[in-house]
């Protein structure tokens, strides 16, 4: 009881702290039609001791204030439905029986990785709208074991930058990997991001924002070399420092450049200029499952089960590569323009051999063992994953309160506040996630054979050929209407000034 009074203090302790920053959507402008859901905001927290000490093996030893968002938006996304059709998934009802396991086979021919922003497109290469492209990097072989420059063939052209209208140039690519033939898909991606010199701003054409954090902005950009779209997370180096988020805002980079899955947003590179970090990723540009969620109030389980299926085999993947994710919710999963999931936001993401301490995600779907100040592991992803699929199904979180203290006691109870709208099934599978027993709570394998997914195929969903519920209207690669409008910034980067905290972002 100690330690859930412990536990309890200090997530009060540290929503207290950012309650200030809070935002959720009745800050948008079109608040009257939001239904119960809110956007909560991350939160983060090291583990202190009555005497003031930390646990060992946590991200931090300091008390931190917030991961705290600043959603901007003006206005939310134009051309989400408020009603999708919900097409039943279209796989063969067998059930899988071998869960897929890293690294990505080289089946997944379709790869969710995108051009490298350096790499031209040939001009036979029809640009896909869910940014697949099935060119090799600049003219350089894959098998080539030396390092060699090759310039690109592209004709040089008048651009209009500040019209931000696309014009092809020539640009010097660097081939830098000196590495064996990869066998892997997904060490091809992995070698793919790293064909190219190191990005920077120059690169692109910045565009409007499609997303806020805590610490910046997310921008759509182009390419000023193959005109394709890529989304840009720009940080502000004083704010990350000013709230203890440098090991969390470096392991993002790190966790990013390690990985290549299907359901993964893709990061080509990440730098730094005297104020900001960056982060070039590819676009993805159906917005966010929690504006389609919030549109249509809940899902069917159907589709419910379909995006659960995706993040299932996401969450496998991490879990497999030593990954704990931790922080699961609508906002964080993007839908492609074909309608398939892409995670993203890592900056909670951890590796982790054994147990981590560190108090952080998001209220509605902290765990009971963060709660409660335990060293926890990757369970913690399948309590969230529990916490997803109940938002989904029934349009609101299992445990609501808007005394965080209260939340945080149902959350420890397993009070989960069930609703009509569940099926049996459903039900059953949930029990077992949102349990508070850690031995008795699912994980990959339990989950992908339970019954509720039985006529659901994970090889299938694996190679992405489930028939997504819905799927975006856009009408090219660097479309934003399914995102919010927000507020511009009068100034951008760039600023030239002395640089106290580059040593302290390597991963940049
Ligand atoms: N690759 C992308 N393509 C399109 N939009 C994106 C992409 N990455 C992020 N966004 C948008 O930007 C928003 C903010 O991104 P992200 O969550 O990574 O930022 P953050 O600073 O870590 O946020 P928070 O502080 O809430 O954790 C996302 O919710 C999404 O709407």
């Amino acid at each position: 009881m100690d330690l859930i009074n412990k536990g309890v203090q200090l997530i009060r302790r540290s929503t207290l702290t950012k309650k200030q920053h809070q935002r959720n959507l009745s800050q948008e402008s079109d608040a009257s039609t939001q239904p119960s859901i809110c956007k909560t905001p991350s939160i983060t927290s090291s583990i202190t001791s009555d005497d003031g000490s930390s646990y060992s093996g946590g991200d931090s030893n300091v008390m931190t204030p917030a991961h705290t968002p600043s959603r901007n938006s003006t206005s939310s996304a134009s051309h989400i439905p408020t009603s999708i059709t919900i097409t039943p998934a279209t796989a063969s009802s067998s059930t899988t029986t071998t869960p897929p396991h890293s690294p990505i086979p080289d089946y997944l021919s379709s790869s969710p990785v995108n051009a490298s922003p350096l790499s031209p497109l040939p001009q036979t290469t029809e640009q896909s709208m869910d940014g697949y492209f099935s060119i090799p990097i600049s003219s350089t072989t894959e098998n080539s074991s030396s390092t060699t420059t090759v310039v690109s063939h592209l004709t040089t052209a008048p651009r209009s930058p500040n019209k931000g209208v696309y014009s092809p140039r020539p640009i010097h690519v660097t081939r830098v990997s000196t590495h064996a033939v990869p066998r892997t898909k997904a060490a091809k991606d992995k070698q793919r991001r790293r064909q190219h010199r190191k990005l920077r701003l120059d690169d692109f054409i910045l565009k409007r924002t499609v997303g806020t954090g805590s610490f910046g902005r997310v921008h759509l950009a182009q390419s000023k070399v193959n005109g394709k779209h890529y989304a840009i997370k720009a940080l502000d180096k004083y704010d990350v420092v000013r709230l203890k988020q440098v090991e969390h805002i470096n392991n993002e980079p790190t966790i990013l450049r390690d990985v290549s899955h299907p359901f993964l947003v893709n990061l080509w590179d990440a730098f730094q200029d005297d104020t900001h970090l960056f982060m070039v990723m590819d676009y993805v540009p159906g917005g966010e499952l929690f504006s389609i969620l919030r549109k249509q109030k809940k899902f069917s389980e159907q589709a419910a089960k379909f995006y659960a299926a995706e993040i299932v085999l996401a969450l496998s993947y991490l879990h497999e590569n030593g990954i704990v994710y931790r922080d699961l919710k609508p906002e964080n999963i993007l839908i492609d323009a074909r309608g398939h999931v892409k995670l993203t936001d890592f900056g909670f993401a951890k590796r982790v051999e054994n147990v981590t301490w560190t108090v952080c995600g998001t209220p509605d779907y902290l765990a009971p063992e963060i709660i409660l100040s335990k060293g926890y592991t990757k369970t913690v992803d399948w309590w969230g994953l529990g916490v997803l699929i109940f938002e989904m199904v029934v349009g609101r979180a299992p445990f609501l309160d808007k005394n965080p203290v209260n939340l945080y006691q149902k959350i420890l109870e397993c009070r989960v506040d069930w609703s009509e709208d569940i099926s049996p099934d459903l039900k059953d599978l949930l029990q077992n996630l949102l349990t508070c027993d850690l031995e008795a709570r699912y994980g990959s394998e339990q989950v992908m054979k339970h019954k509720w997914f039985d006529d659901l195929n994970f090889d299938q969903v694996l190679r992405r050929k489930v028939k997504p519920p819905y799927i975006p209207k856009v009408k090219d690669d660097g479309d934003t209407t399914c995102f919010a409008k927000y507020k511009e910034p009068s100034h951008l980067y760039g600023n030239v000034r002395g640089d106290p905290f580059r040593s302290k972002f390597p991963a940049f």
